[in-house]
């Protein structure tokens, strides 16, 4: 298992170093009101601000709502549990709910300006305490910046690391040189993760560690999602299970797409079949969390899908490789043509000044039929691209091929355009003599040139 996870603080008296710190975040939690600001936290990685965080709320004994991929920060969900509403009540009758907004340099996302602005509002009056992560404080927004109050994480010295990769040496019972442990701690360069990963590395299959034995080369290594599957069916204690799944950048969601996708590694059809259920189980309580936007449930279908699907494997273990499941990939291209038809509503809705109501429910059918008939018109009138092209025509092929006609006609023309403007110039610059220019002749119609028919598409309403 991941050391790093295996020995993350349990409380804020584990951590190491960052004494001033660790005290200003308890007496900001000891006198929480709902005037009190949120605190960043803020340092280089591995120095124990997520720690802290997670450990504050164990020793208040508060619930922790972590809100870190950017569909769960949004005004509508940030309002939902930091609001006052009753919905908002602890299942585990905790007291408060400590909201986590970890990178909270990124934390606008892709909202627009009016959305920044809405989540700094929610932010400043919430009615749970909040803590914003972050490497760098300036890399927040500036609206950020006033509201909250700073609390800085500095990189860990040395000889404060060294006497915390002792204890884990002592609980893993390994013998360690103190010319390793002195090693070890001085490359780390003050990032404690970095240390642990680095020990973990040195202690690989012995049970005494000396310098020449240390591995420095380990500096990032974080749990995956990998890691957290494979402990789930090698069978790990659940709290482990639980820690790696708190530890790995996924959301349950996806936690529940790869244990599911990777169950004909574990080379048992019956405790495949077993894994199912829980899957299910746990599949409900999303279900419920996206429905309802509670998001402190989240943390029991974690615990349904993990704990479940390990007792009902029975610890066999994978055989051979994981892979990101297909079902994830296919999810991956649904997006994908959901936002293609979007945009596809949205050009016919602004072409036809027609409601994109109107024209699903009435419309729609007809269009395809015109579109199908005269691609290259529509495309060139819609400006489609070669994907939204084939939402009318189900021809990946066709559509490509049309809109490669169209491009090469558009460069076509722009250099035609080109040419008569030069012409035009060259012509301006000639001295004016007496005889009349000659009539221009009518511009006649080009067939190469894809002429958009329009008319037909308007005259089809
Ligand atoms: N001050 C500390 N005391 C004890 N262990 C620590 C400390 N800082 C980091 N660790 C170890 O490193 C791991 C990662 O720490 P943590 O997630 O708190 O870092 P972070 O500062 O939030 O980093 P990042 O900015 O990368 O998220 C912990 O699980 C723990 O094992």
């Amino acid at each position: 298992m991941d050391w790093t996870e295996k020995y993350r603080p349990q409380s804020l008296q584990d951590l190491v170093g960052n004494g001033p710190a660790v005290r200003q975040i308890y007496e900001w939690a000891r006198s929480w009101t709902r005037e009190s600001p949120p605190l960043i936290l803020y340092g280089k990685p591995g120095v124990g601000k997520t720690s802290s965080a997670h450990a504050l709320a164990r020793d208040m004994r508060w619930e922790v709502v972590e809100l870190n991929a950017s569909d769960q920060r949004t005004k509508a969900v940030l309002e939902r549990v930091a609001g006052t509403s009753s919905a908002t009540a602890s299942l585990l009758g905790a007291e408060r709910k400590l909201i986590l907004l970890d990178e909270a340099d990124n934390l606008h996302g892709t909202a627009d300006r009016g959305g920044a602005r809405a989540i700094i509002e929610i932010v400043k009056h919430s009615c749970q305490p909040i803590l914003l992560i972050a490497n760098d404080l300036y890399g927040l927004s500036k609206e950020l910046r006033a509201i909250g109050e700073p609390v800085q994480f500095r990189a860990i010295q040395a000889r404060s690391i060294v006497p915390r990769l002792r204890e884990i040496c002592g609980c893993e019972k390994i013998a360690c040189s103190q010319e390793a442990l002195d090693a070890i701690a001085r490359s780390a360069g003050g990032d404690v993760r970095a240390a642990v990963n680095m020990l973990y590395a040195s202690a690989l299959g012995k049970d005494e560690i000396d310098a020449a034995d240390v591995h420095t080369d380990q500096k990032d290594r974080r749990a995956t999602i990998f890691d957290l599957v494979a402990a789930t069916y090698a069978g790990k204690p659940d709290g482990e299970l639980m820690a790696l799944s708190r530890a790995v950048d996924d959301d349950p969601d996806a936690v529940l797409q790869w244990l599911e996708g990777n169950l004909h590694t574990l080379q048992r059809p019956e405790a495949e079949m077993q894994a199912y259920v829980p899957l299910a189980r746990a599949d409900e309580w999303l279900g419920l969390t996206r429905r309802r936007q509670y998001f402190a449930l989240w943390k029991y279908a974690t615990a349904t899908m993990l704990i479940g699907v390990k007792e009902a494997t029975g610890g066999v273990g994978a055989h051979g490789r994981l892979m990101p499941p297909a079902r994830w990939r296919r999810m991956g291209s649904a997006r994908k043509q959901k936002a293609v038809r979007a945009s596809v509503m949205h050009k016919l809705s602004h072409a036809l000044s027609l409601p994109q109501h109107t024209i699903r429910e009435e419309y729609l059918p007809l269009v395809t039929l015109l579109v199908d008939e005269d691609p290259l018109s529509y495309a060139g009138a819609l400006a489609l691209d070669a994907d939204e092209l084939n939402f009318f025509l189900h021809d990946t092929a066709r559509a490509k091929a049309v809109v490669k006609e169209l491009k090469a006609a558009e460069r076509e023309r722009k250099k035609r355009e080109k040419e008569k403007e030069k012409e035009r110039k060259k012509k301006e610059k000639e001295p004016r003599e007496d005889p009349p220019e000659p009539a221009p002749e009518p511009e006649k119609p080009e067939k190469a040139q894809p002429k958009v028919n329009q008319a037909t598409l308007f005259d089809a309403f």
